[in-house]
């Protein structure tokens, strides 16, 4: 059962260029800011670097920037209370996780409990990589499972889910927006 006085939390699916950060972001706009972005993603080669910072460059100065490519319910914590955040995305969160020594179901379960309890506005990307073929390799299995199953778990716990196909958003769960 949801308590209803809960800020509002919206997940928004998608594949790889699929417009879902954008959708997202548009979310998160619409409500009062400053608006907190906390960014997973780690600059591996020139390429990420590049993006990253168009991305910055290409975001309003109402919005603050935060590194959490693991440590992510401590950052959702640490925003200020009540500011919207936006969290982009989950699924690179996932694979940091993964590719550390920290237990996975342990750190999923603790960001779904961020999320259900949460202070503040929370708009949350991640992608739908289920889509695909079977992967031939197991920890590419391993991956995928885990985040079908992070998806499933989030969307329990939110008001609103999205899926972006081809820049356009089909409300999954809750309202239209
Ligand atoms: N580290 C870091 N990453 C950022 C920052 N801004 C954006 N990103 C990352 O950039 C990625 C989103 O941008 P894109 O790669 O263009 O989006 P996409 O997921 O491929 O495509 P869409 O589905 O269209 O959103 C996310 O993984 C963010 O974490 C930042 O300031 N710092």
């Amino acid at each position: 059962m949801q308590d209803t006085d809960l800020p509002i939390a919206h997940l928004v699916l998608g594949g790889a260029r699929s417009g879902k950060s954008r959708h997202a972001e548009a979310l998160v706009r619409a409500m009062p800011g400053p608006w907190i972005y906390i960014a997973t993603a780690e600059a591996r080669d020139a390429e990420m670097l590049e993006r990253i910072a168009r991305h910055r460059h290409d975001r309003e100065p109402q919005w603050r920037t935060v590194e959490a490519p693991r440590a992510l319910v401590a950052a959702i914590a640490a925003a200020p209370e009540g500011a919207p955040v936006l969290v982009d995305c989950l699924t690179l969160w996932l694979t940091n996780i993964m590719l550390s020594d920290e237990d996975v179901e342990t750190a999923c379960r603790q960001l779904t409990e961020a999320v259900a309890r949460r202070r503040r506005p929370l708009v949350l990307v991640a992608n739908e990589v289920g889509f695909g073929i079977v992967p031939d390799n197991a920890l590419a299995r391993r991956f995928r499972d885990h985040a079908g199953l992070l998806n499933q778990r989030l969307a329990a716990v939110v008001d609103q889910v999205t899926l972006v196909v081809a820049g356009l958003p089909l409300t999954v769960k809750g309202r239209d927006r």
